[in-house]
């Protein structure tokens, strides 16, 4: 449900919700904060009347009373420090928390949605109504703050009715019989409510006025700037002059300029009007309230001195509700803002697709399977996989080669799950991938894709993706990578910073290193399945040789695919596959497609012509001119 067709209780309480799960003592402290900072007038309130009952009865105690009073203003006032620090503080963490959850909420977007521009914009709408909004941070400060404080205020104001209702006098004056009525009680709740009420109106017609005089300003404003634009511009110049405009122009900006400041004025005298009638009513409601008080007091049902202290709670919670009333347009401006960022927390992800566990295997026995699976991109008719049948078999070194565009990285990415077949599916075991839990089902997976990353962190954050690591296995992936003397030699070895952009001391590296780094990366992290999609395109073709050479003896039992446009990766595989055109055209043995006349051989020998000592050289020389580093 999108946050239009939601009303706003269920907004406020969504709202609630997710402040909760990311700061579950937010409410508690702000709750404590407001109740400190109100106890403190109430305080006042109840010990003048405490002080005027020892005044007219005997004064014996009223030191006590002071010192007494004292102490609990000072412990109110500590507390209200230590509850507003404590609420500060936990409003800075949700801010924080606000910030991260969305950017890791755009990191877990489905990979196929990224671009979606749908999905850009629900991000920009769930920032901006952040920021418009002054933010969650706002949201408690004022909005939680001010609706504390007026539940505190009636809890206290309740307070107060129940000792009015519950004092009863003895006299039978027809004053007296009216003080104990049903009447009396009904009339102080109108009173309670009315102010409320009438400042809600006030309000309403306070922002409709306001509405209207931004609309007529806005119809100035743009005639203004539309004269602003006019005589400004060089290409008018001749036509103002030669036409004598300028009496004309000129009257028209000061029309403009007048009509704006007499919009303005009548708004304004508008809008003072209507907040000054609800303010009359509330001091009339509040002489009312003042009046039933002094009744009771006189029909002797409550005693003199608890006229301060029940006039000051009941004017307390007048003042709150006014508050309240005033703002309350813009809170509910405010939540309604602030359910776009919920929504777009809320909008399906990777993690929520898929449940299965995958089975932990020794033994690596990891069967994957293509069956029948065509493929179009997001928003395009084109098919770039069609009918596409294949098993991977455990163990197996399957190298896969084929023109530019033949769709061989598409494979991997739906492999991988960055996207879903259009048809057909692909299944582990039997099971459709779908159907596996995702981060369990890519932790089978190490890749590395043309367009690597590296980040600008160390060199073993980089290759162990954690900022925890096993130093051993970081140097064994880097020795495969046939980089480890290369990072031997940096200042801080494995965690020498990448780049200059984050830490001064940091060191920048070859395309060609980068791309070894980022197969350590995938060797390091000793998934059953490796899969390298041209990660070595800026390597000459000996250290590739090497790289392939050294996967070779040491990938075991893993199951390995090697995407290159250099066939010389092919004599590391058992099987080769040909695609053409989104098409599986080939598939065996090196020998066995070179005994067929098909396009491996074509393209076995377009390129073998190219592998002289020389081309070598000259590849050697212009392989690290590339960087990959963000
Ligand atoms: N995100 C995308 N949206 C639409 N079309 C895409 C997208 N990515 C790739 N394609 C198209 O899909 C087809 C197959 O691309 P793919 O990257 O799988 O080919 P490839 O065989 O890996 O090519 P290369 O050897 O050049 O890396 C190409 O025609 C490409 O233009």
């Amino acid at each position: 449900m999108k946050s239009t067709e939601k009303n706003i209780g269920q907004q406020f309480w969504q709202l609630l919700k997710l402040t909760q799960k990311m700061e579950p003592k937010i409410l508690i402290y702000h709750f404590l904060a407001a109740f400190a900072q109100l106890l403190s007038p109430y305080l006042d309130f109840l010990f003048l009347g405490l002080f005027l009952n020892q005044l007219a009865h005997s004064s014996d105690q009223i030191f006590s009373l002071l010192i007494l009073y004292l102490v609990v203003r000072a412990v109110a006032m500590i507390g209200f420090r230590y509850f507003s620090k404590l609420a500060t503080d936990s409003r800075t963490r949700l801010h924080y928390r606000f910030d991260s959850a969305a950017a890791e909420k755009m990191l877990k977007i489905r990979f196929a949605d990224l671009n979606d521009p749908k999905i850009r914009q629900a991000y920009q709408t769930a920032i901006d109504g952040e920021t418009f909004t002054g933010g969650i941070d706002t949201f408690f400060n004022t909005g939680i703050t001010q609706m504390f404080s007026f539940i505190i205020s009636l809890i206290f104001a309740l307070s107060t009715i129940i000792v009015l209702v519950s004092q009863h006098t003895n006299q039978t004056t027809a004053l007296a019989n009216f003080s104990n009525s049903i009447w009396f009680y009904l009339l102080i709740l109108v009173l309670l409510i009315a102010p409320g009420l009438t400042a809600w109106h006030s309000v309403k017609r306070s922002n409709q006025i306001q509405q209207d005089m931004i609309t007529k300003v806005a119809g100035n404003n743009r005639k203004f700037g539309y004269f602003a634009r006019f005589f400004d511009q060089y290409q008018h110049g001749r036509l103002t002059r030669l036409y004598h405009l300028q009496p004309l122009l000129m009257k028209i900006a000061d029309f403009n300029l007048y009509d704006t400041q007499d919009t303005f004025y009548h708004s304004q005298l508008k809008m003072y009007r209507h907040s000054a009638i609800p303010e009359i009513l509330a001091n009339l409601f509040m002489g009312g309230l003042y009046l039933l008080v002094g009744i009771k007091v006189i029909v002797g049902a409550i005693a003199l001195s608890y006229v301060v202290t029940a006039v000051g709670y009941l004017h307390q919670f007048l003042s709150a509700t006014s508050d309240l009333v005033r703002e309350i347009g813009y809170y509910i401006n405010m939540i309604h803002y602030l359910q776009y960022y919920v929504d777009f927390l809320n909008m399906p992800d990777d993690q929520t697709a898929g449940t299965l566990p995958v089975e932990k295997r020794d033994d690596n026995d990891f069967e994957l399977q293509f069956q029948d699976v065509s493929f179009k991109y997001p928003d395009s008719d084109v098919w770039v996989l069609r009918h596409v049948n294949l098993t991977l078999n455990v163990g197996e070194r399957l190298a896969i080669v084929g023109k530019n565009g033949s769709g061989k990285t598409t494979l991997i990415k739906l492999l991988t799950r960055l996207f879903t077949p259009t048809e057909g599916v692909i299944t582990l075991n039997g099971i459709d991938i779908q159907k596996y839990d995702l981060t369990e089902y890519r932790s089978l997976l190490g890749v590395v894709f043309q367009d690597f990353k590296l980040f600008a962190y160390s060199l073993a954050e980089n290759i162990s993706a954690n900022q925890e690591f096993d130093e051993s296995r970081v140097w064994q992936s880097l020795d495969i990578a046939d980089v480890k003397k290369r990072v031997y030699e940096m200042p801080a070895k494995i965690n020498t910073p990448l780049t200059h952009n984050l830490d001064a001391n940091g060191i920048e590296i070859s395309g060609g290193e980068a791309q070894k780094m980022a197969i350590a990366r995938a060797w390091y992290k000793d998934a059953p399945i490796i899969i390298l999609d041209e990660p070595t395109a800026a390597l000459d073709p000996i250290s590739e040789y090497e790289i392939y050479q050294r996967f070779d003896e040491l990938i075991g039992n893993k199951t390995a695919i090697y995407i290159s446009h250099r066939m010389s990766s092919t004599q590391f595989s058992q099987r080769i596959i040909v695609m053409d055109q989104g098409q599986l055209i080939q598939d065996g043995t090196h020998q066995a497609l070179m005994q067929q006349d098909g396009l491996y051989r074509e393209l076995f020998n377009a390129q073998a012509q190219y592998y002289t000592e020389d081309k070598i050289t000259a590849e050697r020389k212009t392989a690290d001119d590339t960087f990959a580093i963000s």
